[in-house]
């Protein structure tokens, strides 16, 4: 069998020459003659997958590592039956602890108390279900919309990882935007109707949002309006954007980068966890698909963890000074946009291939679960917020 490996998927070499004959091929050279010969094409989000690619190949199977599929022309596929997967909740960890990160680096920043301050959350699948979970784990007030996710919840069998209860129930878009201080989006990137999310985020959006927000995007860059979003921030109804995600990419917008208070290269998902399971998941499913037996020895391939302890002075220190200490020490985001905003170059070609060496160099960050924190006193509460938000934490 003859697999084309995208070169960023992590240990994708490693995991699919057990299947059989790996090329591995930079994302985006990916080209219809890499693929004259292949049974199955493995990607990440940079490799765009149509007709245009495929139609002269034999392949019958495309995995892509990662949580969106946005990239994928899924009609395409199903209407020449080529068997796809992508890695559904791969990196949703990962994005949950990139928002804890940005929440505490503006505590750090701002003083921002985050404790009993709201965030709306725009979908709440995987990521913004975790999300939720961490943002009640630091005592904030969590309200949820998520449209489709709320229609299912009236069907008999409907089971999800969010319990909207806990939450007091999904809201309207409107009712999420004009009550919370903080709104973060988790939704698709999808043209499809009802519940389209291209240009979610457009002027009525920010419109609804209270004075003084903070809005973070780590979906999809196209989620947003980048004009309205700026207006926002003009205006101040936006007074802090934190954004991951870009549109476009890799040539991201130099105004918007500047005018956000934290700006990332699209790494939000890039814990090495997060990439780790991405490959799995597409190796899983193509053995499946191809009926053949997983032999992939990946515990082999996972490194120590470079924090595994941490041992922290809580005396006398405000909570959330000390979790973002913590966080600071095993994933330090302001580091992340220090390093976007010194390779953001004016000429667009540069800024585009600085975007995607910096996110194909990028030092894969572990998640919290690797570091057991230890508290040298115990203020009540902390090591449960701790917890609450990944990590391991003593005293238990
Ligand atoms: N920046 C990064 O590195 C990463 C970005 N992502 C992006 O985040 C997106 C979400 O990821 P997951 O949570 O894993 O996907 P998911 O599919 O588990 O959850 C998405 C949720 O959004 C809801 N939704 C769809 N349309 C909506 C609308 N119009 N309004 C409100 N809710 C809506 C869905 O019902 C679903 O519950 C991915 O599709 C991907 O584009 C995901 C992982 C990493
Ligand atoms: O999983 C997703 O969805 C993401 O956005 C990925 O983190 C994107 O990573 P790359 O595919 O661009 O490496």
């Amino acid at each position: 069998m003859n697999i084309v490996v995208a070169e960023t998927v992590l240990l994708g070499e490693e995991a699919f020459s057990t299947l059989g004959e790996v090329q591995v091929v930079p994302d985006r050279e990916i080209a219809p003659y890499h693929l004259k010969d292949a049974d199955a094409l493995i990607i990440r989000s940079k490799t765009r997958v149509h007709e245009r690619l495929l139609a002269e190949s034999p392949v019958r199977f495309v995995g892509t590592a990662t949580a969106g599929f946005d990239h994928l022309d899924t009609r395409y596929l199903d209407r020449s039956e080529i068997a796809w997967c992508a890695a559904p909740g791969c990196n949703a960890n990962s994005v949950a602890e990139y928002l804890v990160a940005a929440l505490l680096e503006l505590h750090h920043r701002h003083g921002i108390v985050l404790e009993g301050r709201s965030i709306g959350i725009v979908g709440v699948g995987e990521v913004g279900s975790r999300v939720a979970e961490k943002a009640e784990a630091l005592g904030m007030r969590v309200l949820i919309n998520d449209p489709p996710l709320e229609a299912m919840a009236r069907t008999p069998d409907f089971s999800a990882r969010v319990d909207p209860q806990r939450y007091g129930g999904f809201r309207p878009l409107d009712e999420v935007l004009a009550r919370s201080e903080i709104v973060t989006l988790h939704v698709p990137l999808t043209d499809e109707k009802p519940w389209p999310t291209r240009g979610l985020a457009r002027c009525p959006f920010f419109e609804n949002m209270r004075p003084g927000s903070i809005f973070i995007n780590t979906c999809r860059g196209e989620v947003v309006d980048p004009e309205a979003l700026t207006c926002a921030l003009d205006n101040g109804i936006v007074e802090y954007a934190v954004l991951d995600v870009w549109d476009p990419e890799p040539e991201i917008p130099l105004g918007l980068l500047e005018r956000a208070e934290l700006g990332t290269p699209h790494i939000a998902g890039y814990s090495w966890e997060g990439a780790l399971n991405g490959t799995v998941a597409c190796y899983h499913a193509a053995c499946r698909f191809f009926e053949r037996s997983a032999c992939w020895p990946v515990v082999e391939f996972v490194p120590d963890p470079p924090q595994p302890r941490l041992e922290l002075e809580t005396r006398g220190r405000d909570r959330e000074d000390v979790l973002a200490e913590a966080v600071r020490s095993v994933y330090d985001i302001a580091r992340d946009d220090a390093t976007l905003r010194e390779y953001a170059l004016p000429d667009d070609a540069q800024r585009g291939s600085c975007f995607d060496r910096l996110r194909r160099e990028y030092d894969r960050r572990r998640e919290f679960f690797n570091t057991r924190v230890r508290l040298r006193d115990d203020p009540p509460g902390l090591a449960g917020k701790l917890r609450g938000i990944g990590f391991k934490a003593d005293p238990e």
